[in-house]
């Protein structure tokens, strides 16, 4: 006998619960739905069959324990056929050959070893970093503007460095190739997101382009544009600049030249060039977002501030830069940044997962072909784990009696889990480090010199990977001469 699929909310005849999908920050709206209909909830749209996740138990019995038929991509007609994305690190499917290539290319560039060695870039671009906070203290508003978000913008493109030993041209928005990220950043998501006929009714590609209804086809083809300059621009640049100067070591060229300095073969190439494109767009808006949650974050609780500083000023001092080898001796600090990714997920929905053969869980089918979401804000905000969710508490992760550690869900899950976890931890890091160090950071004041409740009219952007909007924060430096002391 057939077992039931999980729960959902009621269907219509034919279209499913397409009337009831949600345009905007959808993890609230499942989050919402799960009180009614449980942690494992489907959704069906004409015949796909989407299973959400909201409880800690499910994403990690489902696609971490069962990561062996739980860590393929959906295939999905808007991205890889009709924007041509098939060879994207993040939509390839688990069965592809590349697969187990791209991500041991990645774990090779990502490692814990290989990140030490670009630890002179990362320190450098923090100095511009800290240098720009510093010289526009006065006036975050026209900081965050001029760099697409203040630090965001510049924490986010110092891996493109790392992926092609390229220097960033600063201001990073006059970059060409920080443009090009830029603009892919809402290519990807207007390719899944959205609900397409074209995925349930795959006739309709043959379409032709001009056809008044064929609005997808235009979509695709524009994203397309916009997704392969971002991938293979650089990677001419690269080339070209390896074969007139040995560069200096970066992801592309530790891969680009083997042993013998000889090209490797066009496979080769191919393959580095998708996963170093994986590495800047995996990264660059990733970052950022969690440093903008935590100005956020920061400017609302001092307490919490005064707490971090006093730890950096009793372990590490003043008047020097903090580099990753403090780190292990900053505890309070590390608890702060799990606490930022806890409070605010950078992709609060993950990326989509799907199950290569039918699976029973907990009395229910999970159909072959099945979407899986993993709800990762919900889990973070899961009474049931983390007491008082929506405070934002670092001390929750130190002592006795610790929260579970939210990086078991905000990198991802089994065999798909973020290859630049170890990058992203040491990026934040030293940012949230050395800005507490050398700034204090409150809430802006309006003219009249009162103070701006952030959280007021705060937004977050609906996509892959979310970002705190629509809030001021002001930053002085702790002391007349910190930037001095530490040769800014
Ligand atoms: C705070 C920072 C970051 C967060 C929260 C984050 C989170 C995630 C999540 C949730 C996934 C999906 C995993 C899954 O499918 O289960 C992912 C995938 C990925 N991330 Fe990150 N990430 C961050 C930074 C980075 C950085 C710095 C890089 C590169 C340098 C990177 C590269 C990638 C790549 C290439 C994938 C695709 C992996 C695959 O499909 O197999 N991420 N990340």
């Amino acid at each position: 006998k057939r077992l039931p699929l999980p729960p959902g909310p009621p269907k219509r005849f034919l279209t499913g619960n397409l009337h009831q999908l949600p345009k905007t920050k959808q993890w609230l709206t499942y989050a919402d739905w799960a009180k009614t209909y449980g942690p494992i909830m489907t959704l069906q749209i004409f015949n796909r069959t989407t299973i959400i996740l909201t409880s800690a138990k499910g994403v990690l019995d489902l696609l971490d324990s069962r990561a062996s038929i739980y860590s393929d991509r959906p295939r999905s007609w808007m991205l890889h056929t009709l924007a041509g994305q098939d060879a994207s690190m993040f939509g390839l499917s688990s069965r592809d050959l590349r697969f187990p290539r791209y991500r041991k290319m990645l774990v090779a560039g990502l490692n814990k070893r290989s990140v030490t060695k670009y630890r002179p870039e990362l320190e450098n671009r923090l100095k511009g970093l800290l240098r720009g906070l510093a010289e526009n203290a006065n006036d975050f508003e026209s900081l965050l503007t001029t760099y697409t978000g203040g630090i965001a913008l510049k924490a986010g493109f110092r891996l493109y460095s790392i992926a092609y030993g390229y220097d960033v041209v600063e201001p990073a928005e006059n970059d060409y190739f920080v443009q090009l990220i830029d603009k892919a950043d809402s290519a990807m998501p207007t390719l899944v997101q959205p609900f397409y006929f074209v995925e349930v009714f795959p006739f309709l590609r043959f379409l032709p382009k001009w056809f008044p209804t064929a609005t997808f086809h235009r979509i695709a083809l524009e994203k397309k544009k916009i997704l392969d300059a971002m991938v293979y621009v650089p990677y001419e640049w690269a080339k070209k600049k390896l074969e007139t100067s040995p560069s200096e070591p970066s992801f592309f060229s530790q891969h680009f030249l083997d042993e013998d300095e000889k090209k490797t073969s066009q496979e080769d190439a191919d393959n580095l060039m998708w996963t170093s494109g994986a590495i800047y767009s995996g990264g660059a808006h990733t970052t950022s977002s969690a440093l903008t949650s935590f100005f956020l974050l920061i400017s609302t609780h001092s307490e919490i501030q005064k707490a971090a500083q006093a730890e950096i000023d009793r372990v590490v001092g003043r008047g020097r830069l903090i580099n990753s080898d403090d780190k292990t001796s900053l505890p309070y600090i590390n608890a702060l940044i799990k606490e930022v990714l806890r409070w605010a997920p950078v992709a609060p929905m993950g990326l989509r997962h799907s199950v290569t053969q039918d699976d029973i869980y907990e009395g229910y089918l999970i159909p072959k072909g099945s979407m899986i979401i993993s709800n990762i804000w919900a889990v973070t905000h899961d009474a049931e784990l983390y007491s008082e969710p929506f405070v934002f508490n670092p001390s929750r992760f130190l002592g006795d009696k610790q929260q579970r550690d939210p990086f078991d869900f905000v990198f991802g899950f089994g065999r798909r889990v973020c290859p630049g976890a170890t990058l992203a931890e040491e990026t934040i890091f030293l940012a949230i480090a050395n800005c507490l160090s050398l700034f204090n950071i409150s809430q802006a004041r309006d003219t009249a010199g009162q103070e701006i409740d952030p959280m007021q009219g705060l937004d977050w952007r609906t996509g892959l990977v979310t970002l705190a909007l629509n809030f001021k924060f002001s930053l002085t430096p702790r002391s007349p001469d910190a930037l001095d002391a530490i040769g800014l």
